[in-house]
């Protein structure tokens, strides 16, 4: 019976030296093995439930064991110490290779009782022309030639008409489902047919708000496409990363529909002087929830009284698969007799004759409706429950899968902060990829070309941003590491997966996230990653009526026995025929331990991968109170988080101790000290979302502490509301959310 603990030494050689080993000599080592293990005072490995099983399942505790967050090294085992040889290296160079206990001591994984719920659904198509609208005949023809659209989506029929006939609206529909045209179609429309004739330096017309630069770029890029017949209307984009300079000299010109970011724009309200709004018509929020969220509440508010101070009458839109019901309560306060377009409400598929409105605000959706969001019709979503050890390996396994072995697959994979998608990127290109014939150190053998990474996070150039983003929407296949700046509206085509490798910190993310896949009535997948003391979280995707089916983590992991750079010592040339648990096991700890191999190959690699491990931590301290009793820190088991990140060991004296203590003692009076750990939590996750102009978080913190004259630091909640319409103040205010 100790074959099992005996082979994961065996197997954890690093891979270049596949060389065959009797089994004789395999047995001898078992032995040895198990009478270590009798004589060693730690605990015996977990008890497997047979044979073929991977890991225990009872239905017991699932919290992973918090006993080392001071940094204590969990010893599992004595390492085995390895001389191995590198091919293309000096032959001298032997390293010492410390084995990796991956399938021992790992928390149970819990059965999963997913409760199954009927998710809401939306129809996206109707049978609806866009010729049936009214609109201007070249408009029509641009949308039918340029874009090759023929019949309207059916938010695009209840919100076109609506827009038209000069309401305010909230739209919600799902995910990939044409609202980008159901409010710039009626924009153009408008702006074209204006009695006396747009000029460019009038200035801004329509300003549109959207939470990401890319998102800013998408939608300038639909705007301008549907222009093309109006060459007297300008359209432009402001969006940080580019040079202020030039920034000014368009304004200075004329842009006639505006599109940015709200950081970037209120960098030009504070710092240009021929920005003004004084013929503003419309204000769109695409993304509204996002943009009125607590990270962008400061420079909400800015804008609006820029716009207030010079402009009252206008038309105010607000757009998002997820419009929460806080959301909606803030608006309903704001917007002068809205509409309220919500798909899901079938019984408003028609758009009311003239003279009436698809929804009155007086008559809103419940609660319950209003949380629960409709999710694609054939977006098929997947959760899996690996253990903190494991869940570099089931990542890498899962890639593998999808990317290397299956053709034309494009995958998104989502992480909690910019750190651990350039840890993961790096490391994933480094070890899984090989450009050039001879792999570099710790690489597969027969690392595959066919794999391509992409990143994209909020800390990276905008040259190289706007190039990730372009090269991903044009490529046919690839794996594309990023935070939630994707999360929000990107139309990148065909993409098939979405892995959520950290989970998001509320529905609303994990239905924009998901939402990258299966739009526009396309097919699509999805994968949650999670931890076994996480499991819960299924249950809270099932109240807003999110239904998720199990992936078992062996079958992920089976993906292995596929490619034969994994094979284990143990097995030798040997041709694997019967591939059972145990030469799973054996290949994902080789895996694991081409990871190791790699960051331990330098102090500097070491510190890398600690900082990553930090990062991760940081982030997962943020999730929301509602969230705390499932991710909360105290349940993370650092020495087995540590080895996702390709440590062997647990950091000793890593910081997280400090937010712990922080956590542990919640009363004390030191008020100010809290906010302002708070505030920089949420400056370090709102930097993905930056204008761009500030060059770093320290810049911001910079910029607070001195007060610049009209710029007032980030309180939580304490701003004053921001008011959407016509001298209306919002003062029914959500309680302040959680900042990316
Ligand atoms: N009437 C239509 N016919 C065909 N394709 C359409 C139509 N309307 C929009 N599309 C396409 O559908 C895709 C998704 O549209 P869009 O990005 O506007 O969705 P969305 O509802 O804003 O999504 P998200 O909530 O993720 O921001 C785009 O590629 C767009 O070009």
């Amino acid at each position: 019976m100790a074959a099992a603990d005996v082979s994961l030494l065996d197997v954890a050689a690093a891979p270049r030296t596949f060389s065959r080993r009797p089994r004789a000599q395999a047995g001898q080592q078992a032995k040895a093995t198990k009478r270590k293990y009798r004589a060693s005072s730690e605990a015996p490995p977990a008890k497997r439930r047979n044979e073929t099983s991977f890991l225990p399942a009872k239905k017991t505790s699932v919290k992973e064991t918090p006993r080392t967050f001071k940094g204590n090294t969990q010893k599992t085992f004595s390492p085995k110490k390895y001389s191995v040889s590198t091919n293309d290296r000096n032959q001298e160079d032997k390293r010492c290779i410390k084995t990796s206990s991956l399938f021992k001591n790992n928390p149970e994984i819990p059965e999963l009782h997913r409760p199954v719920v009927k998710q809401v659904q939306e129809k996206v198509f109707t049978s609806a022309a866009f010729h049936e609208l009214g609109l201007h005949p070249h408009l029509i023809s641009t949308i039918n030639t340029v874009l090759k659209m023929s019949s309207m989506t059916r938010v695009q029929k209840q919100t076109i008409p609506a827009l038209l006939e000069g309401r305010d609206a909230l739209v919600r529909s799902q995910t990939g489902s044409g609202k980008t045209l159901a409010y710039c179609i009626p924009v153009v429309q408008s702006l074209q047919a204006m009695q006396s004739k747009i000029q460019r330096s009038d200035g801004p017309y329509a300003l549109v708000l959207v939470p990401t630069r890319e998102l800013a770029l998408q939608s300038f890029d639909t705007v301008q496409k549907l222009l093309k017949p109006f060459t007297w209307i300008v359209p432009g984009v402001l969006m940080g990363g580019e040079k202020r300079k030039s920034e000014k000299a368009r304004l200075r010109k004329g842009i006639n529909i505006l599109i940015s970011t709200p950081g970037r724009l209120v960098d030009h309200i504070k710092s240009t002087k021929n920005i003004h709004f004084s013929r503003i018509r419309w204000l769109v929020f695409d993304e509204a929830d996002r943009i009125l969220d607590l990270g962008f509440e400061k420079d909400i508010t800015i804008i609006l009284n820029a716009i207030n101070a010079e402009c009252q009458e206008r038309q105010n839109v607000l757009l998002s698969a997820t419009l929460t019901e806080g959301v909606t309560r803030l608006a309903d306060i704001s917007l002068h007799s809205p509409v309220t377009i919500s798909v899901l409400d079938e019984s408003h598929d028609q758009f009311n004759p003239k003279g009436k409105v698809a929804q009155e605000v007086s008559h809103p959706q419940t609660g319950d409706e209003l949380d629960s969001f409709a999710i694609p019709e054939r977006l098929d979503q997947h959760v899996t429950l690996v253990p903190s050890k494991l869940r570099l390996v089931s990542l890498a396994a899962f890639i593998l899968q999808k990317c290397k072995f299956e053709k034309d697959q494009k995958m998104i994979v989502f992480f909690s902060s910019c750190e651990l998608v350039e840890f993961h990127y790096n490391l994933f290109l480094q070890t899984l990829l090989s450009s050039s014939g001879t792999p570099a150190l710790g690489q597969l053998p027969s690392a595959s070309t066919r794999l391509k990474f992409l990143r994209l996070h909020g800390n990276m150039e905008q040259e190289e941003r706007t190039a990730v983003f372009q090269e991903f929407s044009h490529s046919k296949r690839g794996v594309l590491l990023c935070t939630d700046v994707a999360a929000r509206g990107l139309d990148l085509p065909q993409v098939t997966w979405i892995v959520q490798y950290n989970a998001p910190s509320s529905p609303a993310e994990y239905i924009h996230r998901i939402g990258r896949t299966a739009r526009i009535g396309c097919h699509g997948s999805s994968l949650l990653i999670l931890a076994p003391s996480e499991a819960e979280y299924v249950n809270s995707l099932a109240s807003h009526k999110i239904n998720v089916s199990e992936i078992k983590m062996e079958d992920i992991l089976s993906v292995l026995t596929r490619d034969d750079c994994f094979k284990g010592r143990r097995w030798g040339n040997q041709k694997s025929h019967a591939v059972g648990p145990q030469e799973i096991r054996e290949r994902a700890t080789v895996l694991q331990t081409i990871f190791e191999d790699y960051v331990h190959s330098s102090e500097k690699r070491v510190s890398w991968a600690k900082q990553a491990l930090q990062s991760f931590i940081r982030a997962y301290a943020t999730y929301p109170r509602e969230l705390k009793h499932i991710f909360h820190v105290r349940s993370l088991h650092l020495g087995h988080v540590a080895k996702s990140f390709g440590l062997r060991d647990a950091p000793q004296n890593l910081s997280v101790s400090a937010i712990k203590k922080r956590k542990a003692n919640p009363k004390r009076p030191d008020l100010h000290k809290k906010m302002r750990s708070k505030h920089h939590l949420a400056e370090i996750l709102r930097s993905e979302y930056s204008s761009g102009m500030e060059a770093s978080v320290a810049k911001v913190k910079k910029q607070n502490k001195h007060k610049e004259p009209g710029r007032q630091p980030l309180q939580l909640g304490l701003q004053p509301a921001p008011c959407l319409g016509r001298g209306k103040k919002l003062r029914n205010r959500e309680k302040p959310r959680k900042a990316y």
